[in-house]
């Protein structure tokens, strides 16, 4: 006789999305999402089979990634009927300097990660918001965070350091390192030989940063302190000079606040576009000049950002894109890979236009890949790894 293993729910809030899932050991069998939060709102849902499911209703339509796994949360109950949940597995972007690996929520570590909310404005608050409702309306079932930063422990100290004095440092001011579920799940998706090999893969979405990975294991990455670092988001600025940051606030004097806000609300794709907008799609479908700017300055530092990782890896075997702009947009993959032919990667357009999952010709000395990532699997995996031992 065969049983099924225990069902165990995972909630992926980002940025812009918030994705809900229910698996049933390595099945998915259900699963919602909800994208374009913060811009035009839209959500979807699938079965075990895949077959569409009559989503929930985006009503209210969610302000932020925290209300719409508010809306979420019912709607997974009442597809579940009777069936209940072992436990419930969440991302949770910031682990600090103390976690490098999932963990049960309690009240003391819920205590702590909310002392890094400033760290991670635009996910932190919409990660433990949901732990919040849960232990209220479920006090019994067992919560796993799992952190985007955990994977990136591995990274060398000289990865990790800012030259900043060295107190400093020892004080946790360093790069930490995000997209961490996403990267560990592209580490155990990669084919053969990149398992053992020198790879970048560049998570592109709402979020955006990349990686270099030697046989799976974090060596350095965009991100820092902080998720603003790096490569230019949507609605992120990445990388600054920091003297901008000093200019705003004692020539222009504007507030810490106010400055926050610029840099993760009102830069990147968003910003460089004259506001146009901080949606891939709708850039890549303007005629208007901004949007192609916004793109081009993008893709150039995706494709910097990728040389300069493959000097912490002393070469390169394989270039991996994922996320939402990194396994839909064909242009934005051609372009970066262009700026890398020098390095020994040749694109195949006909592959790269239908998502690959190889996108480089046969004699390409670097392999390019399309790989989606799977963060919601992965935190099912920690999830019933630890709470079901
Ligand atoms: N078909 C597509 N073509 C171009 N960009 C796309 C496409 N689908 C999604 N995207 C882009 O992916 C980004 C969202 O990525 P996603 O990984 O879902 O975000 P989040 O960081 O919120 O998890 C948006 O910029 C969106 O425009
Ligand atoms: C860390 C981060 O930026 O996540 P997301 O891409 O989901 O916004
Ligand atoms: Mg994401």
């Amino acid at each position: 006789m065969t049983s099924t293993p225990p069902l165990i729910g995972v909630i992926n809030a980002g940025s812009s999305s918030v994705k809900a899932g229910v698996f049933a050991g390595e099945r998915r069998v259900l699963s919602c999402v909800v994208e374009g939060i913060g811009a035009h709102p839209a959500t979807r849902a699938k079965d075990a089979d895949g077959t569409a499911l009559p989503p929930p209703a985006l009503d209210p339509a969610p302000r932020n990634p925290g209300e719409a796994a508010s809306l979420l949360l019912p709607w997974l109950r009442a597809q579940l009927g009777g069936q209940a949940l072992s436990a419930i597995g969440h991302r949770v972007v910031h682990g600090g300097a103390h976690h490098a690996k999932p963990e049960r929520i309690t009240p003391a570590l819920l205590a702590e990660l909310e002392a890094l909310v400033p760290l991670a404005p635009l996910h932190e608050p919409h990660n433990l918001a949901p732990i919040r409702a849960i232990a209220v309306m479920e006090p019994t079932l067992p919560q796993v965070a799992c952190f985007d930063t955990a994977f990136h422990r591995s990274m060398p100290a000289v990865n990790q350091a800012f030259a900043i004095p060295a107190a400093l440092a020892e004080a946790g001011i360093r790069r930490y390192g995000f997209h961490g579920l996403s990267y560990e799940y592209i580490a155990s998706a990669l084919p053969a030989p990149l398992p053992q090999g020198r790879v970048v893969v560049a998570h592109l979405g709402n979020g955006a940063s990349a990686c270099a990975m030697r046989a799976g294991v974090s060596v350095a990455t965009t991100m820092g302190f902080t998720a603003l670092d790096g490569l230019p988001m949507g609605t992120r600025s990445g990388a600054i000079d920091p003297g901008v940051v000093l200019h705003l606030m004692q020539a222009r004097g504007m507030s810490a606040d106010e400055v926050q806000d610029l840099l993760y609300k009102r830069s990147g794709l968003l910003g460089l576009s004259g506001g146009l907008s901080s949606d891939m799609r709708t850039l890549l479908a303007s005629d208007d000049p901004r949007a192609g700017f916004a793109v081009e300055v993008f893709c150039l530092a995706v494709s910097r950002a990728i040389a300069s990782l493959a000097v912490t890896l002393g070469g390169l075997d394989g270039i991996v894109f994922t996320a939402g702009i990194g396994e839909h947009a064909a242009p934005v993959r051609a372009a970066v890979l262009r700026h890398l032919a020098w390095l020994g990667v040749t694109l195949d357009e006909v592959a790269n236009a239908t998502h690959g999952p190889r996108i480089s010709t046969a004699d390409s000395r670097i392999a390019a890949l399309v790989l989606p990532t799977d963060e919601e699997r992965m935190i099912a995996r920690h999830t019933a790894s630890l709470a079901l031992s």
